[in-house]
């Protein structure tokens, strides 16, 4: 492949070049390629530089810039998904390779349903088996601990290659959360209950989106905006027939703040996935495929034991919402109001290439159907309205897109949206109430779905049951039990 033409069926190689963090200005340089064509550089900037890092915060550092780098490659590898993958200039061990080929595999499921391509047997990244059996970048200074993620769950994809590269040193990083913003209900649920529950954090988020800066600030915390450029050869690429679609942004992004996490000195990395998150779609002669394969427990267990094993042992990575399902996240935002005036949770607002919406819901898309479906057994009508502008559920033209996440007569959209089941439940739940069940929605669920569901199923109460699957450190967890429980 020369500088001129990009032809998706000629590439055979995909390479990492190389990754460079610069402590004086807060800049990583995340360099790709696709044989021996152009450089492919992907710029995240991390404010607060210069950053002064003694030797094992420094080493530290650039294991999470490589883990970055190797993660973040994701969205190049997909242009072309050619047969191989080189790393150039450090190695992997068998236990980074296994987690990559799962957060590739899997967090490209959509893309590759979409595109009717076939990654399992594909993805194989190289393993150095020379490696030091510690870290797989060189051995770290400081004291190492071992991994083990006291009393819970931490069996993963990755786990089959546990003996190998584990062992990353204590750094002593400051009792600290970096709490992900996404400008949605999901985020400001987690915040205020940190907040609540006395845990000193700053709210940090990716890219420039104003929606997500305005409900950061209306925090009253620290924060922290991190700037992401694409490499821009990839838009032109894709003007040129790459291979286009899904990719696992939870990852991306976590992997954004782990490093982060590592220059401002915090200990934790919070993120606000519910553990509806980690249920797919389901397609008939297909399977389950996930949109969001990387918000859900299975790629946070993974990451989290590798974070803890190869970056640095005191660094928690965990999702505060993972035992609370999508309806329960709902209860829980209906408890405050503080950012009815400028949260949204439809991702219209979030496109990096600038398309800016004229109203914070567009109305019409998966999830403002299903975030309008799940807050409104819990909100009092008046206040729905006032948030969304306008009545989804008495608006005949929405039936179609209520259906999906019904899963009557199709499958769940790929999007972020709860399961079928807490659709149904919330549907059911206003089919009687006397301010929901006369709106045209709602009526005709009544009518013509309803008398075909098992009733046993449409309550809400078992939904909104804490689930005990969670990664949240157990001090975490002991002050905020009770809180999510009501
Ligand atoms: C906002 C959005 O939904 N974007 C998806 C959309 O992309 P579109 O072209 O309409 O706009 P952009 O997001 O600006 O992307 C421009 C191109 O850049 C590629 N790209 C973007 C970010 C990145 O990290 N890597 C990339 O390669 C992108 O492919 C475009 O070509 O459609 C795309 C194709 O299906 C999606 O990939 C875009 O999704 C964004 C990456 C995105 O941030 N989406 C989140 C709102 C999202 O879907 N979050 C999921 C979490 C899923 C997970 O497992 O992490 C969710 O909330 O469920
Ligand atoms: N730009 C971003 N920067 C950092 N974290 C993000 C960003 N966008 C989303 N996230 C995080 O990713 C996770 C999934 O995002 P998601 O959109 O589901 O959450 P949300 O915006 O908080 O709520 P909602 O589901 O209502 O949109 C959340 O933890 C969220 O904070």
């Amino acid at each position: 492949m020369t500088d001129a033409a990009f032809d998706r069926d000629k590439v055979q190689c995909f390479r990492f070049v190389r990754c460079r963090f610069d402590a004086d200005t807060g800049i990583a340089h995340l360099v790709y390629a696709f044989d021996d064509g152009p450089e492919l550089v992907e710029i995240v900037s991390v404010p607060g530089a210069p950053f002064q890092l003694e030797p094992g915060r420094a080493e530290a550092v650039e294991r999470a810039l490589r883990l970055l780098h190797l993660v973040a490659g994701v969205s190049y590898y997909k242009a072309a998904v050619p047969p191989d993958i080189r790393i150039d200039g450090y190695s992997i061990d068998s236990g980074t390779a296994a987690l990559l080929r799962e957060v590739y595999v899997n967090g490209l499921g959509e893309f590759a349903y979409r595109n009717g391509l076939a990654l399992h047997g594909r993805i194989r990244f190289p393993v150095s088996d020379a490696l030091p059996s510690r870290l797989e970048s060189g051995e770290g200074s400081g004291a190492f601990a071992s991994t083990k993620v006291g009393g819970r769950d931490d069996s993963s994809p990755a786990s089959a290659s546990r003996e190998q590269g584990e062992g990353a040193p204590v750094l002593g990083l400051r009792r600290h959360a970096l709490t992900a913003i996404g400008g949605g209900k999901d985020s400001l649920v987690s915040i205020e209950a940190l907040r609540a529950a006395g845990i000193e954090q700053t709210v940090a988020w990716i890219g420039s989106s104003q929606l997500i800066r305005t409900c950061a600030e209306h925090t009253g915390l620290p924060t922290l905006a991190i700037g992401r450029q694409l490499a821009p050869q990839l838009f032109e690429f894709n003007r040129q027939g790459a291979w286009n679609g899904h990719i696992p942004v939870t990852a991306i992004n976590s992997a954004i703040l782990v490093l982060a996490a590592l220059l401002h000195d915090a200990d934790q990395v919070v993120f606000s996935n519910e553990h509806s998150a980690s249920y797919g779609s389901q397609i008939e002669g297909t399977g389950e495929v996930n949109h969001q394969w990387s918000k859900g427990w299975a790629f946070e267990k993974a990451f989290a034991r590798h974070v803890r094993g190869r970056v640095a042992a005191d660094l928690s990575y965990y999702s505060l919402l993972r035992p609370l399902s999508e309806l329960a996240v709902a209860r829980q935002f209906a408890k405050n109001d503080r950012y009815d005036a400028h949260f949204s949770s439809c991702n219209r607002n979030f496109h990096i290439l600038g398309q800016r919406p004229v109203n914070r819901w567009c109305g019409v898309c998966p999830k403002c159907h299903f975030v309008f479906l799940a807050l409104a057994p819990f909100l009092p009508k008046p206040r729905l309205m006032r948030i969304f502008g306008r009545n989804l559920l008495d608006d005949p033209a929405q039936v179609p897109g209520f259906d999906a996440l019904l899963e009557y007569q199709g499958h769940k959209p790929f999007e972020c949206v709860g399961e079928g089941r807490e659709s149904r439940a919330a549907m059911a739940a206003l089919s009687n109430r006397p301010e929901w069940r006369e709106d045209a929605v709602v009526r005709r669920f009544a009518r013509e779905i309803l008398p075909q569901l098992e009733e046993a199923g449409l309550a809400l109460a078992p939904l909104l049951e804490l689930d005990d699957r969670h990664g949240i450190p157990p001090e975490v967890w002991n002050r905020l039990h009770a809180r999510f429980a009501a």
